[in-house]
């Protein structure tokens, strides 16, 4: 794994990407149209952080495969180990075994450096995402669930997808370092919540109107980010493109595949429309729940 940086933002980079995530829901123009989700307004966005707002389908965050206890991370703080919590923000229409092996390439990547990973978290996004084609995330939840079973670290955290409106990464990492601390559980010095992602989504980060400028700072600085290598992408030249990216690449880490691997959500899809196997793609739990349930049969 080594350790990259960015520079301006680049917008044809728009074009670049692959056209679903140019339907993107918080992207400016998505905004204006009916089916998208409403910006958080600046004071929403700060009081959610907080976790103080009442408004909240309260969910508490799973921690039965998180691998320390209390007494672990005191001893962490004494020999100045850092303990990292992965969280991957993404639709999981469906999820693929890709979804899981980012965990896996991600933990290998940064024990290798010193560190410990204690959990993982996919978090489905919320519907109000409107992502083209996105099951409701009542199915995406579940089908997390049944993704996630074989893997000894990584939780479905249902909380994003429960929420009555659109909830954006940031708030949903700050929940998860929040839920992690509270009561002094894990010690905040120690802990290190980190956003899980392809190059595709570092890519998105400098699309103007995607993400909220200031918080693409927040989450590199007070997280950090671990990118998979998707395609071929350069994620050097993402980083050098953006200087947000690239003030905080010492807080970005690259992770090159092991074993190139080109599985999407979206090839699942096309393959059960056109009524195609998708054994090997993914769990057969996750397989056994889409024919019971008759999904992807038909565009949502
Ligand atoms: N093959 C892959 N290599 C690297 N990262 C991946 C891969 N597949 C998915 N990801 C990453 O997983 C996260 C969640 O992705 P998402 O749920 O959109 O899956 P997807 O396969 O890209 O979906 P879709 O095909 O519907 O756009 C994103 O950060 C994305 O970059
Ligand atoms: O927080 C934001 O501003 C923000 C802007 C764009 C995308 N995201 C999240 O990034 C994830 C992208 O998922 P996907 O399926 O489009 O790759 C999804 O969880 C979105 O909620 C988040």
């Amino acid at each position: 794994m080594t350790l990259i940086v960015n520079d301006s933002i680049v917008e044809d980079i728009k074009n670049t990407l692959p056209k679903s995530r140019r339907k993107l829901a918080p992207t400016v123009s998505a905004l204006s149209t009916p089916t998208a989700p409403p910006p958080p307004s600046p004071r929403s966005d700060r009081i959610q952080h907080l976790g103080m707002d009442s408004n909240f389908v309260e969910v508490p965050l799973p921690m039965d495969k998180l691998s320390l206890s209390s007494h672990e991370s005191d001893i962490g703080c004494e020999r100045n180990q850092m303990f990292i919590v992965l969280l991957s923000a993404g639709s999981f229409n469906p999820p693929t075994y890709m979804h899981l092996r980012m965990f896996e390439l991600a933990k290998d990547a940064l024990e290798a450096q010193g560190y410990v990973v204690i959990g993982g978290y996919m978090s489905p996004a919320n519907d109000a995402y409107k992502k083209m084609d996105l099951l409701p995330a009542i199915h995406r939840v579940q089908l997390c669930e049944l993704a996630c079973r074989s893997s000894s670290f990584v939780m479905v955290d249902p909380w994003e997808a429960k929420q009555s409106s659109y909830q954006r990464t940031l708030t949903v990492l700050s929940r998860i370092q929040g839920s992690l601390c509270h009561g002094g559980s894990i010690k905040k010095e120690s802990l290190k919540v980190l956003l899980l992602c392809g190059s595709d989504l570092l890519e998105s980060f400098v699309i103007p109107g995607v993400w909220l400028v200031d918080q693409v700072s927040t989450i590199c600085r007070d997280f950090g980010i671990v990118c998979i290598r998707r395609e071929g992408k350069d994620i050097e030249n993402i980083i050098a493109s953006n200087e947000i990216l690239q003030q905080h690449k010492s807080n970005i880490f690259s992770v090159d595949e092991i074993v190139p691997n080109q599985i999407s959500s979206t090839k699942v899809r096309e393959c059960i429309r056109r009524g195609l196997s998708v054994k090997y793609l993914t769990p057969d739990e996750v397989i056994d729940y889409i024919k019971v349930h008759k999904l992807f049969i038909s565009d949502c």
